[in-house]
């Protein structure tokens, strides 16, 4: 079961990142989400989050398909994930503190740096795919002390798609 959500909001090269104040990211720069609420749609819900955390009234994002994890072995969590433009005709002053975190943005270059720890540990690897084409993927990352020990990318069915 999905519990997640997450959007990435793009203005040209840059994006509109959350430095997350709580755990699960925390201290990291992630997209703007947060859980679902109970029979929630996902689109629904992110679109929710993104009102909420930014103020952004979004009339719709672009889904990009779904992102798990396992600790250890165990099935641990998942969002699904979207992308939106941000409006042209949005302003907002930042760095600015929210509940959450902080908010500003980020160059695609910085998110995307190999060396760069101020990410999630997996973003890197499925950001890129969900900017570059229309297909949706199910990234799967497997984690172990705290770190990456394999991950893998399978096609998102039509039936799932239809259902998310
Ligand atoms: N990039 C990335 N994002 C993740 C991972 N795990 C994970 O929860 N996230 C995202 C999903 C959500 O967008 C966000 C966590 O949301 P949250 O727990 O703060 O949700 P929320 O704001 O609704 O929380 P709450 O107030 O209801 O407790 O972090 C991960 O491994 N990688």
């Amino acid at each position: 079961m999905i519990k997640y959500t997450i959007c990435f909001l793009k203005r040209q090269s840059r994006f509109l990142m959350l430095n997350r104040l709580h755990p699960p990211i925390m201290g990291l720069w992630n997209g703007v989400g947060g859980k679902l609420e109970p029979d929630e749609a996902p689109l629904s819900g992110v679109l929710r989050e993104v009102l909420e955390e930014t103020g952004i009234p979004l009339k719709s994002a672009a889904y990009k398909g779904m992102v798990t994890w396992a600790i250890d072995g165990a099935s641990h969590g998942g969002m699904h994930a979207f992308i939106a433009e941000v409006p042209d005709d949005f302003d907002i002053k930042t760095p600015v503190l929210i509940d959450e975190g902080i908010l500003d943005w980020r160059e695609l270059e910085w998110i995307l740096h190999p060396e760069n720890a101020g990410v999630p540990e997996n973003l890197p690897f499925f950001l890129p795919d969900m900017l570059a084409g229309d297909d949706c993927f199910h990234y799967h990352f497997c984690y172990s002390n705290g770190t990456i020990t394999s991950h893998e990318k399978t096609p998102l069915s039509e039936a799932i798609l239809q259902s998310s």
